[in-house]
């Protein structure tokens, strides 16, 4: 037994992945307290999904690998708390949001996690109906999950974490898909539960979001885990040089939509792309920002209008044939991660191994080429699918929520491969709720609702 107070205690803790010989988490000492509102900061890649699936038990319980040292839940052992009673205690928000979504409809998501606590039916409806509400899913709730874009998914499922009352809330990047309105949504919400005595431990980059509301952030660096001092370092944004002013005349048109629209929905606004643009589609979640990247990659087809890409009709084309000219990084890097290794990820587009070395190190994964692509930490994920389409020279990119949880420095690496890739005339078309990323690229903006 350990002094009970602490909600959460963790000794000594060091983790070491399945078929790996170095820990990638090395002596970790941390609390949580009742009432606390704890944030874990670091690098992409520097293990704060690692440390967090150990406080749980899912390392290695589920993934494998060696753990030594110990995590306390309320002064036992978690090992000895049954997955009952550890769900009871915690509630928990991994990092890929489609992992943790069981069935295929938006209200029957809800309403399955409060059935297990043998709730009555009466109020399983009312507090269903309540969470609808406050997430403003209302509209949502006959959809299927698929229909659903990505930060309708992560609202669901806080949605359904905080419609029960777990002692500890673990949050891994909960605001990472969130629209502005529902990351001011969420940080309220955390902050009443945290007043009424739950205790809440978050993994979050953007430390600006949550400097006035948390009691402490833990860093984590190569493995190891310390106090951040305060206060607070300001992370520096450079801003970028303002555009070469060039008469949009003197350039040719990549890209142009008209009247496209899919599904029902009213006409996207029309675009006219000029080599070498930024366009920053902008818009609430589930506003159809996805699914206009989708028509423009030939992904979808549209209901109505008409697409050219470099002058040439491709409305009806197929999407091998749209694949040639434009390349697609998506929101969910595990979906396009196909090669056994990351170099073979990068060279299998049979580019010179010398240049995908390149961009390998100007992305900072030049130390994991040998890894599995899906050993990769998330971040690292995306750095990975971005430079597999950077490295085949398109001549459009189409980027979706793919800078979301990257620490300061990889944002920068990113950043720059994407000016240089402009520079030379590709054209940028992509999405992000980080206000942040616009003052970087300037980019133009297009407004959907
Ligand atoms: N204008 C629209 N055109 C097509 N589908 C739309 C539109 N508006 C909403 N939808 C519906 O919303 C769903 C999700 O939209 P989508 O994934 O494109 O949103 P998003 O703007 O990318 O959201 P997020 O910011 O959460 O990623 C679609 O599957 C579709 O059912
Ligand atoms: N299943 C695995 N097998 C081997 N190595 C792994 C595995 N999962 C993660 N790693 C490695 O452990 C390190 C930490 O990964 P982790 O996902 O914990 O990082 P993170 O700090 O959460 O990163 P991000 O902010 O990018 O999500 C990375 O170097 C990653 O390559």
């Amino acid at each position: 037994m350990e002094n009970t107070s602490s909600l959460l205690k963790v000794v000594d803790l060091s983790f070491t992945h399945l078929g790996q010989t170095q820990p990638t988490i090395q002596n970790v000492n941390l609390t949580l307290n009742p009432g606390e509102l704890v944030v874990l900061a670091g690098g992409t890649g520097s293990g704060k999904s690692t440390l967090l699936n150990c406080l749980t038990g899912i390392a290695p319980e589920h993934t494998g690998g060696k753990l030594s040292g110990q995590v306390f839940c309320r002064g036992e052992e978690i090992t000895s708390w049954s997955i009952r009673m550890r769900s009871q205690l915690m509630g928990i928000l991994l990092q890929n949001v489609e992992t943790q979504i069981f069935t295929d409809q938006v209200w029957e998501e809800l309403v399955f996690g409060l059935e297990n606590w043998n709730l009555p039916p009466g109020e399983i409806q009312d507090l269903a109906q309540s969470a609808l509400t406050e997430f403003d899913l209302v509209q949502q709730r006959d959809w299927t999950i698929h229909q659903l874009s990505a930060g309708q998914k992560q609202r669901l499922l806080l949605a359904c974490l905080l419609t029960r009352q777990p002692d500890m809330l673990l949050l891994d990047e909960p605001f990472a898909f969130l629209d502005t309105a529902g990351v001011q949504l969420l940080l309220e919400l955390l902050k009443k539960r945290v007043a009424q005595g739950q205790a809440v431990l978050l993994i979050e980059h953007r430390l600006e979001l949550l400097r006035e509301s948390c009691d402490r952030i833990y860093k984590i660096e190569s493995g190891q885990v310390s106090l951040l001092a305060s206060p607070l370092p300001v992370p520096t944004q450079t801003r970028a040089e303002p555009p070469p002013h060039t008469s949009k005349k003197d350039k040719p048109v990549v890209l142009k939509t008209e009247n496209l629209s899919w599904g029902g929905y009213p006409p996207f606004p029309d675009l006219q792309v000029m080599a070498g643009d930024i366009v920053l589609l902008k818009g609430e979640n589930g506003c159809g920002k996805t699914t206009l990247l989708k028509l423009l990659s030939g992904l979808l087809k549209p209901s109505t209008g008409q697409l050219e890409i470099l002058g040439r009709d491709v409305t009806r084309q197929s999407v091998v044939t749209i694949s040639r000219l434009l390349g697609f990084v998506l929101q969910n890097p595990n979906h396009q991660l196909f090669a056994e290794s990351v170099e073979a990820e990068v060279t299998q587009s049979r580019v010179e191994p010398e240049q995908a070395k390149r961009l390998l190190k100007a992305l900072n994964l030049s130390h994991c080429i040998q890894k599995h692509p899906h050993a990769l930490s998330q971040g690292q994920k995306r750095r990975l699918a971005l430079g597999a389409v950077l490295v085949r020279e398109p001549k459009i990119c189409l980027l979706d929520e793919i800078m979301v949880g990257q620490d300061p420095a990889s944002l920068g690496l990113m950043l720059e491969a994407l000016k240089t890739f402009t520079k030379k005339g590709g054209v940028l078309i992509f999405t992000s709720h980080d206000p942040g990323i616009a003052t970087v690229l300037q980019p133009q903006v297009l407004l959907l609702h």
